[in-house]
């Protein structure tokens, strides 16, 4: 069952198109994570999502209600962690996740869900005294108490130390468990590869690629990188000439190339052809990093080429 649906969503701010043109659709219990550079239009498609923001054109559901008009449904069925949270400076967590649960038929038990994000001993303390991460980790904590159906996790874990990081990232799986559909919008490549099943890729309001982490890694032309250092000179030239081979440099005393599976084997042939020895192998496969870069780099010289 689709369980959310954008179809067309543009908004702008004045002169600024925040969301040019995006669709997408997020599937029951599914987790898709949203990546793309500052200004993206990553938290402007969110919030449309959460029905806080009112698109220009372009329709948007989730669990089959209109979130501008459906809203009092709506609440029952989502949750939102925003960006920023803000909450009275005199109430204390406790406080906060009471009164959030009692918005709720079956809320999930607000003190479990603090101690599950380290906010164990902090139940007491008011919301002007918590950090930074505690105060995030507590906007998570209120995301989460009504078992939402779906939730959005706007920049799930920026600011937020390694271990609290781990904690949350445990949190997020035990409610995927439960069957939670969730968008993540996320700068963490790590976090996306760990939590996500899919990914839509978002550079000038429009999503650029959308697939598993695997499938864009491999949607590279050369996804292996393979580097080495040679004992003597080494004509670049016909490395790259082998079909598959993209990129081949000298960094520092070696050489570095991305090329397919099966263009590795044919340069190891040539190296060995050629009377090139060489230490130091390396064949690894190319990041989500590099995918990222790659994917939003090219979209970024299109839209000068288009300007220019
Ligand atoms: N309320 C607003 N008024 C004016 N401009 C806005 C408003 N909200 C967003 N924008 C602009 O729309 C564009 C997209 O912003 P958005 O916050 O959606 O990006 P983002 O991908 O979430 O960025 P980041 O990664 O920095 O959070 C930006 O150029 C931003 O300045």
């Amino acid at each position: 069952m689709t369980m959310i649906e954008v179809r067309g969503l543009r908004k702008t701010f004045g002169d600024v198109v925040a969301v040019d043109d995006i669709s997408l659709s997020v599937e029951e219990g599914e987790i898709l994570g949203v990546l793309g550079p500052n200004g993206a239009g990553k938290t402007t498609t969110v919030e449309s999502i959460a029905g806080l923001v009112r698109p220009d054109t372009g329709t948007v559901r989730v669990a089959g209600l209109d979130p501008l008009t459906r809203r009092r449904e709506l609440t029952r069925v989502l949750g939102v962690q925003l960006q920023e949270a803000a909450l009275q400076d005199k109430i204390t967590v406790a406080e906060a996740l009471d009164l959030y649960a009692a918005f709720y038929e079956r809320p999930a038990d607000g003190r479990e869900l603090a101690e599950g994000l380290g906010l164990g001993s902090k139940l007491d303390t008011r919301f002007a005294k918590l950090s930074g991460g505690q105060k995030q980790r507590l906007s998570i904590a209120l995301a989460l108490i009504g078992r939402p159906r779906v939730a959005l996790l706007d920049e799930l874990t920026t600011g937020l130390d390694p271990q609290s990081r781990r904690n949350v990232w445990e949190l997020v799986e035990r409610v995927r468990a439960d069957g939670t559909t969730i968008v993540l919008v996320t700068h963490f490549m790590e976090e996306a590869e760990r939590l996500c099943d899919r990914l839509a890729l978002i550079a000038g309001g429009r999503v650029v690629a959308i697939d598993t982490p695997a499938g864009l890694i491999s949607s590279t032309e050369a996804p292996t990188v393979m580097s080495f250092r040679p004992d003597g000179p080494v004509d670049l030239a016909r490395l790259t000439a082998i079909d598959g081979v993209a990129d081949a440099r000298e960094q520092g005393a070696g050489i570095e190339l991305r090329a397919t599976d099966g263009a590795v084997i044919e340069v190891l042939d040539r190296l060995r052809a050629d009377g090139v020895r060489f230490t130091q192998l390396r064949v690894v496969e190319s990041s989500l990093d590099d995918a990222y870069v790659r994917l939003v780099g090219a979209t970024r010289e299109e839209s000068e080429e288009v300007s220019a």
